[in-house]
């Protein structure tokens, strides 16, 4: 696929505005190593954003499979890239998936492709979580799902309150996982050693 098809409608005007961000910063455009900064970042930002374009629900839909497994499926430790929505600064770690199936199962894949749509676009951490999980709910329909997220916000690393190690974690689930039980069964499988495989 040829990258710059991927770029959108409003690249040249982007990058019109990243000229002026530079120079309101104090810097020079027009020096040598800028010259191309400003399209370079609107190209980034576009990239960054991509998930506004693209449609989580049909990714699942079009990979729906018939299965008579009932058991719990997880998918953990997705890395995922976000931006917070008041800073636009960089938060990322890992996305975690359980999900017990009701008739039908997606290709794994797709789970992965579902928090990277989301992730692609300015979010909050707890909204990232619960897209994932309305997502998955409302095209698979299984007897449950649960997402679980930890990450380090870079607007907290950088600046502000300046706190290089916390950790923060969010989750959601609906369905049997309302049930501790099952809550619990997803918790120590992800606690186990993946490291082994
Ligand atoms: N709940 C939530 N808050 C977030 C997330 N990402 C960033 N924030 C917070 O958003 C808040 C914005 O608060 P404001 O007081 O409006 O912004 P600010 O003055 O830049 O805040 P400080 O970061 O404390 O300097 C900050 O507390 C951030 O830590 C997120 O994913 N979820
Ligand atoms: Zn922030």
């Amino acid at each position: 696929m040829n990258p710059e098809t991927e770029f959108r409608e409003g690249l040249d005007e982007l990058a019109e505005h990243y000229t002026e961000v530079l120079k309101l910063l104090g810097e020079d455009p027009e020096r040598e190593g800028l010259v191309k900064t400003p399209m370079r970042v609107a190209k980034a930002m576009q990239i960054l954003t991509r998930g506004y374009t693209q449609d989580a629900h049909k990714v699942l839909t079009d990979a729906l499979f018939e299965e008579k497994y009932n058991q719990m499926v997880i998918v953990k430790d997705i890395d995922f890239f976000s931006m917070c929505e008041h800073h636009m600064l960089p938060f990322y770690g890992k996305v975690h998936v359980a999900y017990i199936p009701n008739g039908k199962i997606t290709g794994l894949s797709k789970i992965a492709r579902v928090v990277d749509i989301y992730s692609h676009r300015l979010q909050v951490q707890e909204r990232l979580t619960q897209q994932i999980k309305d997502c998955i709910q409302e095209t698979l329909n299984p007897q449950g799902v649960m997402v679980v997220i930890e990450a380090k916000h870079m607007c907290m690393q950088m600046r502000g309150v300046e706190k290089q190690n916390s950790i923060t974690t969010t989750s959601d689930y609906s369905g049997v996982f309302n049930s501790l039980n099952t809550r619990q069964e997803f918790m120590s499988l992800l606690r186990g050693e993946s490291k082994r495989i």
